[in-house]
């Protein structure tokens, strides 16, 4: 069975454990960057980026959350993970923070708002619910939760949210020497895939529905398969006369 790694420096990885363990999956918590060598997925959770971009650093975990992600492993982050997983981010501290980067779009880190903005809502989730079952909705809780202003061509979103009418007007800059723009449309984007990529805004992990659990297995256990097969042909298409006839074949072979 896969074996599936939730980065645990900060933030609501115990979480993320347990919601593993009601579905009967063992996670393994990670800190160092050799115990990513050890894992086929990867939940990166909720908690405070530049606090856990600090730990990261802390532990040179940047190169192999990058090659983990850039290897196309299956990674999930949920809201403070979300925000390690975008390539660009916006609404930072000043001196912004360390990103992952690879998933192919612009986070806003607090657009809800503060802390004390924090709320909880149904989404219409059909792609969840088609793939998991249960019914098209799911209950999004968003804690200072950042948000998905603009996504890449090669992004499929899973959901998006009305914007909360009591939310203050945000200015977002581009960066230095570039214009500020003024949100102004009346959804924001709050889960997305691309590829082996999933992200969330809002905490899956705090609520007892496990599909988007589920649906993140499931990823992996498509990428396994297309792993296994890639393989497979491989080995087929090898010249196996010279290889001796009893010794059992390891898997998976790295030749
Ligand atoms: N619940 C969360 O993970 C909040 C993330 C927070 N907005 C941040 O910048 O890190």
């Amino acid at each position: 069975m896969a074996v599936v790694g939730v980065l645990a420096l900060q933030g609501s990885y115990n979480e993320h454990m347990a919601a593993l363990r009601r579905i009967g999956v063992r996670g393994v918590e990670v800190r160092k960057p050799e115990q990513l060598l050890g894992v086929d997925s990867l939940i990166i959770p909720g908690g405070e980026s530049t606090t856990m971009a600090k730990l990261a650093n802390y532990h040179n975990l940047f190169p192999a959350l990058r090659e983990f992600v850039g290897g196309g492993k299956p990674v999930w982050g949920t809201c403070a993970g979300l925000i390690f997983l975008a390539n660009k981010a916006v609404g930072q501290k000043t001196g912004g923070q360390e990103l992952v980067g690879g998933l192919d779009c612009t986070v806003h880190r607090n657009f809800f708002g503060s802390q004390l903005q924090s709320f909880e809502t149904e989404l219409s989730v059909p792609k969840l619910s088609e793939k998991e079952g249960g019914n098209n909705t799911c209950r999004g809780v968003f804690i200072r939760a950042p948000a998905i202003l603009e996504v890449g061509p090669d992004v499929e979103i899973l959901a998006d949210c009305p914007v909360p009418a009591d939310r203050p007007s945000i200015t977002i800059s581009f960066g230095e020497g570039t214009e500020e723009e003024v949100y102004s449309k009346d959804r924001v984007i709050v889960a997305v895939r691309q590829g082996n990529i999933l992200a969330t805004a809002f905490h899956p992990e705090l609520t007892s529905d496990s599909r988007w659990h589920r649906f993140f297995l499931d990823m992996d256990k498509e990428s396994q398969a297309k792993a296994f097969s890639a393989l497979s042909i491989s080995s087929s298409s090898r010249d196996t006369e010279n290889l001796p006839k009893n010794k059992p074949l390891d898997l998976p072979i790295f030749e």
